[in-house]
């Protein structure tokens, strides 16, 4: 299903109130919300909302449970850190227990053997399923999402939860959820705003299937629900709306 609204400044209010509305579902039902954030800028709206009194004071936040879907191989500090960017805009300023928070970037250890590590740490939270109760997914101009790029191996992924890779076209380590897990979500949520977003957005959507091409085409969830939320900018190609 897909939402367009005008401009991300009202995408930012309609994902923070559906963030609420989960995460007090999910604690209601079972005691803890488990959310994959996504990087980029497309998020930056909805995490600094989330950190105002309105949708901060209405969530649980002792009962939170913070991953990533993917991240940049970079300490935290550094300024290209999807975590780094969470951590300023949104769980500085919430009461969510540092420990209910698993940056996927470490010290001392290799991206490769850190996925292995990472997996350990979702089966801890989420159980033998893993199944996420929410993933926030951004999507690049040529289609990949989380660090799922156009002609990566890690595309062809049935197994594995967690990867890590060298990127050859940006020059640096990924570490990503892959497909598989990521199509196990309760709910998956992805974020596109703007012109340059708008063949991509097409070529998903309407195009040929061609996930190599198009990464963001391997995400369907097996029992869950996908909801895209653009703006009028990036749906423009569209011709179903
Ligand atoms: O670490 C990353 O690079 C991301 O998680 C990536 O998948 C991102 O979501 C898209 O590139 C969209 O980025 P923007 O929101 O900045 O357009």
């Amino acid at each position: 299903m897909i939402n367009i609204h005008k401009d991300p400044a009202e995408l930012g209010k309609v994902a923070a109130d559906l963030f609420v509305e989960l995460a007090k579902a999910a604690i209601q039902e079972k005691g803890k919300f488990t959310v994959a954030l996504t990087g980029g800028s497309s998020p930056v709206k909805l995490y600094g909302l989330l950190a105002e009194p309105k949708y901060k004071d209405q969530v649980d936040w002792s009962k939170v449970y913070v991953f990533w879907g993917d991240e940049r191989w970079v300490p935290l500090e550094d300024e290209q850190s999807n975590a780094g960017m969470a951590y300023q805009t949104l769980l500085n300023h919430v009461p969510v227990p540092e420990e209910n928070i698993y940056p996927m970037w470490a010290a001392g250890i290799t991206p490769e053997a850190r996925a292995a590590e990472y997996t350990q740490y979702i089966k801890k939270e989420l159980g033998e399923e893993g199944i996420f109760d929410l993933i926030l997914l951004g999507m690049g101009d040529d289609g990949h999402t989380a660090s799922l790029f156009p002609g990566t191996d890690v595309l062809e992924e049935k197994e594995d939860w967690v990867k890590g890779y060298f990127l050859e076209s940006k020059d640096i380590y990924r570490i990503t959820l892959t497909a598989p897990l990521i199509n196990k979500a309760k709910k998956i949520v992805f974020f596109v705003f703007g012109e340059n977003k708008a063949n991509a957005l097409y070529e998903v959507l309407e195009g040929e299937s061609n996930a190599d091409l198009y990464p963001s085409q391997l995400i369907h969830p097996k029992e869950g629900e996908l909801l895209w939320l653009a703006d009028e900018a990036a749906a423009s190609k569209l011709k179903v709306k």
